[in-house]
């Protein structure tokens, strides 16, 4: 029998642990079971859910404030109980649950088979790599900034200096909305054409992320108009939206586009020791079983900073092997070019450098503090150290000296 097991972080006295566990396990499937008719245990019996462990332990860091012991509890949930969908699976395993108390929700378990019901990522790290054809390095992006009351002339330029600088991509900020002075479909055409300017001026050709916006019921033909107007991947502020939005627009072929999950709302619900999800689970697991081929998060360094040993399980979530495509990690908010070598040390090759102000607040404007990260990313790529890079790199030098970096 197929089982989805989740994994619980619970408080109570020394002792009591178990029985918690047990009444979630009943709780949340069949209600009762030893005051049950034998004939009804009998039919039920493949609905039960199941305590596969309760490990008890102090925990010195984060106790609660009634000092009670926490423990590790993992209940393992029959798939025959719900629907194949994030709704159903999340209402079961921590919907009345997450109202109940300090508990926190901090991984799913799904078996391989069980997966295959999710689309993940439609392009995933190989597609996006060979979207952009980048192969050796981490790709690198950069964030519009201050463009709200801007009109589509200001974003045309902004989108010029991110591109004339050598980024990969370019995203709108998650705070961008649909608006009058720069509507959805103008930024995708005006964006279009001033990439393809720039890739013949250049050589070089960056992406666009537009965010997708809008009421739920648009989105799916905002997604679709975007597709045929050209456009090349859609930010989505999934977590305000919900898990199964995004899996519909990454199971929609007509949209077929990469999608770019934004972290926004995430931390009301990822930020307590006690309650919600894991950010791992969150931002990682999820996303990209709803097919996420990017998934942004606060990096351990930046404005606004994670735990590293969060940032770390994020990344590992959206990469490990499983039977779905990976998801880009974007560990984000804060980055600047003198933080390369510690995020490609952190987050390897297959991530994404990802900076707003990082890039536009460069002395050069956001063409200099683009060139500054693509020259961050050659040096510590070929082992070289930011200082020595900056000799010949002098956009380098101009970021190293402003926001710091050896
Ligand atoms: C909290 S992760 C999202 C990153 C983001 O959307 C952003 O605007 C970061 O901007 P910054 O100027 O801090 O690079
Ligand atoms: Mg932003």
């Amino acid at each position: 029998m197929s089982e989805i097991i989740a994994s619980y972080q619970v408080f109570g006295r020394p002792g009591t642990l178990e029985k918690k566990a047990e009444g979630i396990a009943l709780g949340l499937t069949i209600g009762s079971w030893t005051d049950l008719p034998l004939l009804d245990q009998e039919q039920l019996k493949k609905h039960k859910g199941r305590v596969v462990s309760v490990q008890e332990f102090y925990d010195d860091e984060h106790p609660n404030r009634y000092g009670e012991v926490k423990a590790e509890v993992k209940v393992a949930y029959p798939v025959v109980n719900f629907s194949a969908d994030l709704p159903a699976i999340l209402t079961t395993v921590f919907g009345k649950l997450s109202l109940d108390g300090e508990v926190k929700l901090q991984d799913l378990a799904f078996d391989e088979e069980y997966l295959r019901n999710f689309p993940g990522p439609r392009f995933g790290i190989k597609g996006i790599r060979s979207l952009i054809d980048v192969y050796n390095r981490p790709l690198t992006m950069s964030i519009f900034k201050g463009v709200i009351g801007r009109d589509i002339e200001f974003l045309k330029e902004q989108l010029k200096q991110q591109a004339l600088g050598g980024v990969d991509l370019v995203k709108d900020d998650e705070i961008l909305f649909d608006n009058p002075l720069t509507p959805f479909t103008e930024r995708i055409i005006q964006g279009k054409k001033i990439l393809q300017n720039v890739y013949e001026e250049t050589g070089h050709r960056t992406l666009y992320a537009v965010n997708l916006t809008g009421r739920t019921s648009e989105l799916r033909g905002k997604a679709r108009l975007a597709k045929d107007l050209g456009a090349d991947a859609l930010l989505f502020n999934v977590h305000t939206y919900g898990l199964d939005a995004l899996q519909e627009l990454a199971e929609d072929n007509q949209v077929d586009l990469p999608l770019m999950a934004h972290p926004a709302f995430s931390g009301s619900f990822t930020s307590s020791h006690f309650y919600g999800l894991s950010a791992a689970l969150a931002l990682g697991k999820l996303v990209r079983i709803a097919g996420a081929d990017f998934s942004l998060f606060p990096s351990p360094y930046g404005s606004v900073a994670m735990e590293k040993s969060h940032t770390l399980c994020i990344a590992k979530s959206l990469t490990e092997e499983n039977v779905l495509q990976e998801t880009f990690p974007v560990p984000s908010a804060g980055i600047h070019p003198g933080l390369v070598p510690q995020l490609l040390h952190d987050f390897g090759i297959d991530s994404v450098m990802n900076a707003g102000g990082g890039v536009h607040g460069h002395p050069d404007g956001a063409a200099g503090g683009g060139r500054a990260f693509r020259q961050a990313v050659s040096a510590a790529i070929n082992g070289e150290t930011l200082a020595d890079a900056a000799e010949n790199c002098p956009e380098l030098g101009t970021a190293i000296s402003l926001w710091g970096g050896k």
